[in-house]
């Protein structure tokens, strides 16, 4: 198990691939941790580095009192990279990852040459949703969110077809440490990313899945259009995650955007 100290907390991470590789690395979304990404490493190009690591307060990263901000997610974003000898990574990131990708390219460009904006926004929701479920979470626990979060992270048709697959992520969701859960919900509700994200200049790529409850193709595609030059992918017949659903799509996605940059 890798654990790298960063002073306040300690991050859980993934490292693999050669070390002098093209790095690729990757932040989850909320409710979820690293393994977020599982079924796509099989289906990207041998010859990468890959990183993936557990945000602040989910999986086994230390989850501090909340509340947090979307600075200290992006310093521990950068703090690992650096702690890893990593410069010019492709940094995607998944929802609030996608968040955090936004906030190191417009803070920390020489850690990032490219950023991929999944399931994303420049802003997700508005203050008073975040206070409703931050109020439910704290009366009910996370479990008091898990039926509709499953309905907007997962496609219909894949919560009735796989069910294990649903109950996994239900479990990975309901096993996120309250104060995690809870902080990562203050740091969205705070962040309204949209005059820095205009102003990047790297190359960018959204992702959006067709029936993702939580960030719909419309709002992916309005926070990637401010960006110049920047390139959008729709994935069909996924939600939220379609990392997940449709990992090999994902992975082609990714692949060919690595490939239009001339990372790989
Ligand atoms: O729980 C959701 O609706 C999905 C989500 C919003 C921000 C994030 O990271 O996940």
């Amino acid at each position: 198990m890798l654990m790298a100290d960063l002073g306040d907390i300690r991050v859980h991470y993934d490292d693999r691939g050669p070390k002098d590789a093209p790095v690729v690395a990757f932040a989850n979304s909320l409710g979820t941790d690293f393994r977020l990404w599982d079924a796509v490493l099989p289906h990207l190009p041998d010859g990468l580095r890959i990183i993936r690591y557990d945000m602040r307060g989910h999986g086994l990263t230390t989850a501090p009192e909340p509340p947090y901000f979307m600075g200290d997610l992006v310093g521990d974003a950068a703090r690992l990279l650096d702690h890893l000898g990593v410069r010019e990574c492709v940094f995607v990131g998944l929802s609030i990852g996608g968040i955090v990708a936004q906030g190191l390219a417009a803070e920390r460009l020489d850690l990032v040459r490219a950023i991929v904006i999944s399931n994303s926004a420049a802003r997700i929701g508005n203050r008073a949703m975040w206070d409703e479920r931050i109020a439910a979470a704290r009366a009910g626990g996370v479990e008091a969110l898990a039926d509709g979060t499953m309905e907007r992270w997962f496609a219909a048709a894949t919560r009735k077809d796989r069910p294990g697959l649903v109950e996994a992520f239900r479990n990975m969701l309901t096993r996120t440490p309250l104060d995690g859960y809870i902080g990562c919900m203050e740091a969205i509700a705070e962040t309204d990313l949209y005059e820095s994200t205009a102003r990047l200049k790297l190359p960018t790529l959204g992702i959006a899945a067709s029936e993702d409850g939580s960030t719909p193709p419309d709002m992916v595609r309005e926070t990637t259009d401010l960006v110049a030059g920047s390139k959008f992918h729709l994935i069909r017949g996924a939600g939220h995650l379609p990392c997940v659903e449709k990992p090999a799509d994902y992975a082609a996605a990714l692949t060919r955007f690595l490939q239009e940059i001339g990372h790989i």
